[in-house]
């Protein structure tokens, strides 16, 4: 039975309920960015897996240099020098120092190292014989065994977003190859007469179809492949063959436009006769009321609403957590932040929650954000670009300024490939 008008909060939970991970592959980690760990990763050693030192300077055994001061240097002798990478099989005896770059291990013996700075031969690799200037703690400038990295410590967990850093971390314990979900494939379906692609010229009436390409950047962002299917016409025949044909393809299906209740508003009827059934239409939310969940041969369907900024919440809100659920990520909700409402967005009461574009910034030390004064009907597309975040003024609650409210900040990667 097909539910209507539920809560933002109501319709992301029945999407989440409706998708699933999707298989894995073993990958070389090199390749792996952007992709999501389909199980833990532990260190098989510990990092570092030897004593190193963290300065350049002299490994020492610290209590023969305890009396040193600058007038009374206490003197060793130098019994050679390693740098990064190299070692060294002598034991270091009183009286004995060993030359050593930072990165380079411990010789045995030695329990501190005395950085240049408080010796007198900085300057001069082959001298014999070095003055230790001040007394160095036991430990010191060392970075002992394990003291990034214990052994068998869990390094990443299973569901996390390979990024930059974790790459590093996959690195640092000699992790090769991992085993990732795949990327999810989104087809992407834009429906509409008056669409045209943007290679045509334009006609009285038509326009140049946009949703499909912020789907395209959106979808990539958030970690899946975008499926680009060629725009039909609002016939439910075209719209029900083109969701067909996709279907077998795809992971996932957005469609959009064509969700309202106007005449050539097939969408509906279109996924009824694709052999799925319709989950749940509108929301209680602005813009973007009419959006639609359907589940086509097992699939999830997510039909957003045409007009671009409306279908961009909703994409924002429905699809961005489901291509994560369905890439395996731990935590796939889209998390806002509260930030403090700057100015009065001056809205109508529309029992509606509403979702502002807005720019944020950093004002005496507080996150405020000030909605554009202008520029936030559904239809308006260039005022999407330069905002920091969409904040939400919920239906209940009077918001006004000096108040937090929930922003759903943009910071949107640029990644991904797309499905030719
Ligand atoms: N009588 C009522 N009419 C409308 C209502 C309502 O409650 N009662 N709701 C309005 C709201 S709110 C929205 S949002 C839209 C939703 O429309 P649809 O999802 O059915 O989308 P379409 O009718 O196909 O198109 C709406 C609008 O968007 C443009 N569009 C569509 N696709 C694209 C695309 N790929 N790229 C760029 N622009 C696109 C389309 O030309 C229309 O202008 O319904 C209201 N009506
Ligand atoms: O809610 Mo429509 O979603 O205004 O644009
Ligand atoms: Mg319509």
């Amino acid at each position: 039975m097909m539910r209507v008008g539920l809560t933002v909060e109501e319709a992301i939970r029945e999407v989440l309920a409706h998708v699933k991970p999707v298989s894995t592959i073993e990958m070389p980690m090199k390749d792996a960015f952007g992709y999501t760990l389909a199980e833990d990763v532990t260190a098989n050693a510990p990092v570092p897996s030897f004593d190193r030192s963290m300065m350049d300077g002299f490994a020492i055994r610290t209590a023969d240099v305890q009396t040193a001061t600058p007038e009374t240097p206490v003197r060793l002798q130098v019994r050679g020098r390693i740098g990064a990478g190299q070692a060294t099989d002598h034991v270091l005896q009183p009286g004995e120092a060993i030359r050593i770059m930072t990165g380079a291990p411990i010789p045995r013996g030695a329990d501190g190292v005395a950085r240049f700075e408080i010796t007198d031969a900085q300057n001069h690799p082959e001298a014999e014989e070095v003055g230790i200037l001040l007394p160095v703690r036991e430990g010191e400038s060392i970075s002992l065994t394990g003291e990034d990295i214990a052994v068998g410590a869990k390094v990443l967990k299973k569901g996390t977003v390979i990024g930059a850093v974790e790459m590093a971390l996959l690195a640092t314990v000699g992790v090769a190859k991992v085993t990732v979900y795949r990327k999810p494939i989104i087809g992407v379906l834009s429906s509409g007469r008056e669409l045209v692609g943007v290679e045509q010229p334009l006609s009285y009436g038509k326009i140049y179809n946009s949703n499909t390409y912020m789907l395209s950047g959106l979808i990539s962002a958030w970690g899946g492949v975008p499926y680009l299917l060629d725009q039909v016409d609002d016939e439910v025949d075209d719209v029900v063959e083109a969701i067909r044909n996709a279907m077998p393809v795809v992971d996932a299906l957005v469609t959009t436009g064509g969700v309202s209740i106007g005449d050539f508003d097939v969408m509906r009827a279109a996924y009824h006769l694709s052999g799925g059934w319709v989950n749940f239409w509108k929301v209680n939310m602005r813009p973007g009321t009419p959006f639609t969940f359907a589940v086509v041969q097992e699939k999830p369907v997510l039909g957003l609403s045409g007009n671009p900024a409306a279908g961009f919440v909703n994409a924002m809100l429905f699809v961005q957590p489901a291509i994560r659920a369905m890439a395996g990520v731990a935590q796939p909700e889209t998390r806002p932040l509260q930030v403090v409402l700057a100015e009065d967005p001056e809205l109508k009461v529309i029992g509606m929650d509403r979702f502002l574009r807005a720019t944020v910034r950093i004002d005496q030390g507080q996150a405020r954000a000030y909605p554009l004064p202008a520029g936030q009907s559904a239809g308006i597309i260039s005022t999407l670009s330069g905002i920091q975040a969409f904040i939400r003024i919920p239906a209940k609650a009077e918001v006004k300024p000096g108040d937090l409210v929930e922003a759903y900040m943009l910071d949107l990667p640029v990644a991904g490939e797309i499905v030719p």
